[in-house]
């Protein structure tokens, strides 16, 4: 047993039910269908290198990228997770093509929560060993319980959200989550599998040191985007900033998040919608971001207003610490007016 006693996951989400007047525990069951899935893909990321789930799957997913073996598995190991339990009525993953109505007898659709998943984030790192996460959404279907799920239940605002978090398989694994009530983070203790509260109530800086950005494609990002790298390499007050970006958006966010720090994925000359998935990546990082004092816009509009149209859209992303976002897109502007 850990020496200090925290408070297990467990623990933590039944004694958070009472912050829903009229809670049925159907978040914590679905909760923690979220928390036993993610043990399984963390004893399988712990394994990778010599369980035979390197490398490329030989498919491609609907993005038009290359499937990574451990994306498909992660994939497959939360659909389960969720639907043997009747905890969701629908599944929606950027890993999969269209939503799944999910059936489990005939009580699946009673359910009143549909679920979002990137099962596997930061897929460029999972062969070399560096930290990578899954992310996950959860709303309240908008359609009758007891009818078949349907797309708008998934193409909802994110300030709609009842739930989000990311687990993040790096040095230690972590949950970190909310319900709107702030944001918990939680560590696994791997000799007993059981996530311990870790990181009660984690707060975004103000403002950080930190910017992350894929700099490799800096010719293509809009002169917003290029003027503020420019504005964070110059030698004036509180800067240079450091430049780090681990190619992961969970392990930058969750970094950011504890340092002080922004993260952009903006739009550039070949994808003018940057290349992040609104539903599956940027409106559950944006809910945590704001329940966390941060703040998370496309550069100009607050993504969390962004009204959805198609299942695998994407957006430009610029999250983080609440000043650094705002002299990003003070820069955005500007150069828009030009
Ligand atoms: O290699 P790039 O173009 O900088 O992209 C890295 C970004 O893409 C992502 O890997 C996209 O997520 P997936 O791995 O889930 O597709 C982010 O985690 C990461 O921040
Ligand atoms: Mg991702
Ligand atoms: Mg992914």
């Amino acid at each position: 047993m850990p020496e200090q006693n925290f408070q297990t996951l467990g623990e933590f989400i039944i004694d958070k039910q009472e912050d829903f007047q009229y809670s049925t525990g159907e978040l914590s069951r679905l909760l923690s269908a979220i928390r036993l899935a993610s043990k399984v893909v963390n004893r399988e990321v712990n394994k990778a290198g010599i369980a035979n789930i390197i490398g490329q799957s030989g498919n491609e997913n609907i993005q038009g990228e290359e499937q990574q073996k451990l994306d498909v598995l992660a994939n497959e190991i939360f659909i389960e997770a969720l639907s043997q339990r009747e905890v969701v009525c629908g599944i929606a993953s950027e890993e999969s093509d269209d939503f799944i109505d999910v059936r489990c007898g005939s009580n699946a659709h009673l359910s009143k929560y549909v679920v979002l998943i990137d099962p596997l984030d930061g897929s460029s790192n999972i062969d070399v060993n560096v930290s990578v996460g899954t992310i996950f959404s959860i709303y309240r279907r908008v359609t009758e319980p007891g009818t078949p799920v349907a797309l708008e239940d998934f193409l909802q605002k994110g300030v709609n959200q009842a739930a989000a978090g990311y687990v993040v398989y790096g040095s230690s694994t972590m949950i970190v989550y909310t319900t709107g009530n702030g944001v918990n983070g939680f560590t696994l203790d791997p000799s007993l599998g059981t996530y311990y509260l870790s990181h009660p109530n984690m707060k975004f800086p103000e403002t950080g040191k930190i910017y992350s950005i894929n700099e490799g494609n800096y010719i293509k990002f809009p002169q917003g985007v290029k003027n503020y790298i420019k504005y964070c390499q110059r030698e004036e007050e509180d800067r240079p900033y450091t430049s780090r970006y681990i190619g992961s958006l969970v392990s930058d966010f969750h970094r950011n998040m504890i340092k002080g720090g922004i993260y952009i994925y903006p739009s550039t000359s070949q994808s003018p919608n940057g290349k992040l998935r609104l539903l599956y990546e940027c409106n559950p990082m944006a809910f945590l971001a704001e329940q966390a004092g941060g703040k998370c816009t496309d550069g100009f509009q607050r993504i969390l207003e962004i009204q959805p149209t198609e299942l695998h859209q994407r957006v430009p992303f610029f999250c983080g610490s609440s000043k650094m976002v705002m002299k990003a897109e003070e820069f955005m502007q500007n150069a828009a007016q030009q």
